[in-house]
């Protein structure tokens, strides 16, 4: 692996992000959006995860990746975007897969999750449905990995098939604002791919609530990436989120972190935004009472397609709006109406994506 960056790499690394600082702000500008805080990423070593598929040639096998132009195969050894751990681990798996028939048999993919803490998360994708041979080989290169990081976990997977060698899980633990805070991050889940934009991320947000008071409602909260550092902040926060394992892991994150006053729920946003009009009760928010509430403030981080109409206009009742986005399109969708209501207060783009077109935005509004 090199260890150093080139200067033609941070140069094309620059004039990206340059043009997504113009493309974002040339976007926002619409809505009367002054300056843009811009947070960049470290060009190499950024992403916390990485998948490949896998070449077999004979008895040996690599990583692959295919060129999104040419569609044909690469061989990757070592992979620049991603942390060093998973780059250590991956030249230290293939040695011990490779004699291995059990473990090298009809292996198709290979996915890597990691953390700032250095653990490490590697699930093995097969064509082929795993016995226990299989468990005694994965079982051993688990012992030998564990040797060079401060947690490692196989996961076997096939078809209709999961083995867990050790956790389905990492540990981050993200330093935000000379505070630490803990997370479970799950295997197969959704988590912020870039740690350290993730932080800035965070460290933003915090910066926008600090002049609020009263309670904060999160819609799409994942493992409670924004709720749990935010709540420091609040007197009291709900957090709704459509997938359970994201939802299970919050409640641990919540613990871990020694929290008391976020409650998660796992609803769709749209059954959330029912809710909050009283248009339907659900059994997963008894014991809790929506209008003993002080909402003054809302972040919602929602995937690519933005918000559905309805939540759109339901967030339109709050006097604080953060609005955490992966597509700028629907961002600038979703602002068209905000923006009726709301002025833009602040805007940052976090290059979560370096080499890609990719922009993760964030916007503050406050009612008008
Ligand atoms: C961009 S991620 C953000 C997660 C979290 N804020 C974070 O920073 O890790 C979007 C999240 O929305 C969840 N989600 C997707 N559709 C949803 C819906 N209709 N209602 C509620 N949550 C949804 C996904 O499971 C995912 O966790």
């Amino acid at each position: 692996m090199e260890n150093k960056t080139s200067d033609t790499n941070l140069l094309q690394y620059q004039a990206q992000l340059d043009e997504k600082v113009d493309r974002l702000g040339s976007l926002l500008s619409a809505f009367d959006a002054t300056s843009l805080s811009v947070f960049p990423s470290s060009p190499t070593h950024y992403r916390m995860r990485a998948e490949f598929r896998v070449w077999h040639d004979g008895d040996d096998l690599f990583h692959i990746m295919f060129d999104q132009q040419t569609k044909e195969k690469y061989r990757v050894d070592t992979f620049e975007p991603a942390c060093e751990a998973i780059n250590k681990a991956m030249a230290a798996l293939l040695d011990i897969v490779r004699p291995s028939e059990s473990l090298r048999r009809k292996l198709f993919q290979i996915d890597y999750l990691s953390a700032l803490s250095g653990e490490l998360v590697i699930s093995l994708l097969y064509h082929r449905q795993l016995d226990s041979e299989w468990e005694r080989e994965a079982n051993a290169l688990r012992d030998t990995l564990s040797r060079l990081f401060p947690a490692v976990s196989i996961i076997g997977r096939a078809r209709k098939q999961k083995i867990i060698v050790g956790n389905d899980f990492v540990i981050e633990k993200l330093p935000i604002n000379n505070r630490e805070f803990v997370f479970k991050h799950i295997e197969n889940s959704f988590t912020q791919p870039n740690a350290k934009v993730n932080c800035d991320m965070i460290e933003w947000a915090l910066d926008c609530v600090k002049p609020l008071t009263g309670d904060l409602l999160e819609m799409y909260c994942g493992a409670g990436n924004f709720s749990i550092p935010l709540a420091i902040h609040f007197d009291n926060v709900i957090g709704t989120e459509i997938a359970k394992p994201s939802v299970n892991a919050a409640q641990y994150n919540i613990e871990q972190n020694h929290l008391d006053n976020i409650k998660i729920v796992r609803l769709a946003a749209e059954e959330f935004t029912q809710a909050m009009r009283g248009e339907r009760t659900f059994s997963r928010l008894e014991g809790i009472e929506l209008s003993d509430y002080n909402f003054t403030t809302v972040l919602v981080d929602p995937p690519r397609a933005g918000l559905d109409e309805d939540s759109l206009k339901m967030i339109q009742d709050y006097d604080n709006i953060i609005y955490i986005s992966c597509n700028p399109e629907t961002l600038a969708d979703n602002l068209q109406l905000l923006c009726t209501t709301h002025t833009v207060a602040k805007t940052a783009l976090f290059d979560q994506f370096p080499f890609t077109h990719h922009i993760e935005a964030g916007v503050l509004l406050t009612r008008k």
